[in-house]
């Protein structure tokens, strides 16, 4: 059996949020956290505008309301002047984690050269991991999965590979991935059961 978990998805454009583009967001991010985990899923879903305002309530809702283990947001992590994804996470986060950041821009280098220009973040919000990732609707699979070779095998580890771990450490539902799209680390000692038992 596995773990129901509850996952916020929150997309952040000024223009889907207008309808003056169809939202590509939350429906990348539904269906990539659907393929990639075994667990059953609630999705909490929000399509906002860039304001800071709106977007830091937002994630104190999905967490402390919704009870959401997991929040990712997409979009408004780039240097225009309305890009504020990144202030208003830091703004109601207990504690920071650099780490999926550094790896994000790592991983996006070797799609875009422009990936320097995302400054996503990562936070801890009581028992919540929110996780900044880039607008673009591709970027979404490509710095949570990662890139692999030709044969399938992990070139860069995209960051779901410790997402789950990172959940357990803050108290949350046991997660399980499909390896084929995505195969998460855990030390043996935090490991429930092997792959595929
Ligand atoms: N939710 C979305 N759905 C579809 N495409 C998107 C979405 N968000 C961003 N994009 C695409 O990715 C590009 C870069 O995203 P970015 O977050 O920088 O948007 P933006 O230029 O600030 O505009 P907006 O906030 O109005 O989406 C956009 O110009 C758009 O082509
Ligand atoms: N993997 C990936 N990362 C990416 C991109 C991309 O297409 N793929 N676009 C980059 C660009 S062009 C910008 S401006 C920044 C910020 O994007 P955002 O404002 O849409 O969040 O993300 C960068 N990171």
């Amino acid at each position: 059996m596995f773990d129901p978990v509850t996952i916020g998805i929150v997309s952040i454009s000024d223009r889907a949020s207008q309808g003056v583009y169809q939202d590509q967001g939350l429906p990348a991010l539904r269906d990539w956290l659907t393929r990639a985990l075994h667990n059953p899923i609630t999705f909490v879903e929000r399509l906002i505008p860039d304001e800071r305002d709106t977007i830091s309530a937002t994630l104190v809702e999905l967490a402390d309301r919704h009870g959401c283990s997991l929040i990712l947001t997409t979009g408004g992590t780039g240097p225009a002047p309305r890009d504020v994804t990144p202030e208003a996470t830091l703004a109601v986060a207990d504690k920071e984690m650099p780490g999926f950041g550094e790896q994000m821009r790592q991983i996006s280098l070797r799609f875009v050269p422009t990936a320097i220009l995302s400054r996503q973040v990562a936070v801890i919000r009581g028992r919540s991991l929110i996780i900044n990732l880039p607008g673009q609707p591709k970027s979404i699979a490509e710095t949570l999965e990662g890139l692999k070779d030709g044969d399938g095998r992990p070139v860069v580890h995209g960051i779901f590979a410790a997402v789950p771990y990172c959940i357990d450490l803050i108290g949350g539902p046991y997660l399980e991935t499909r390896p084929e799209v995505c195969v998460a680390f855990r030390p043996k000692s935090a490991q429930r059961r092997t792959p595929n038992e």
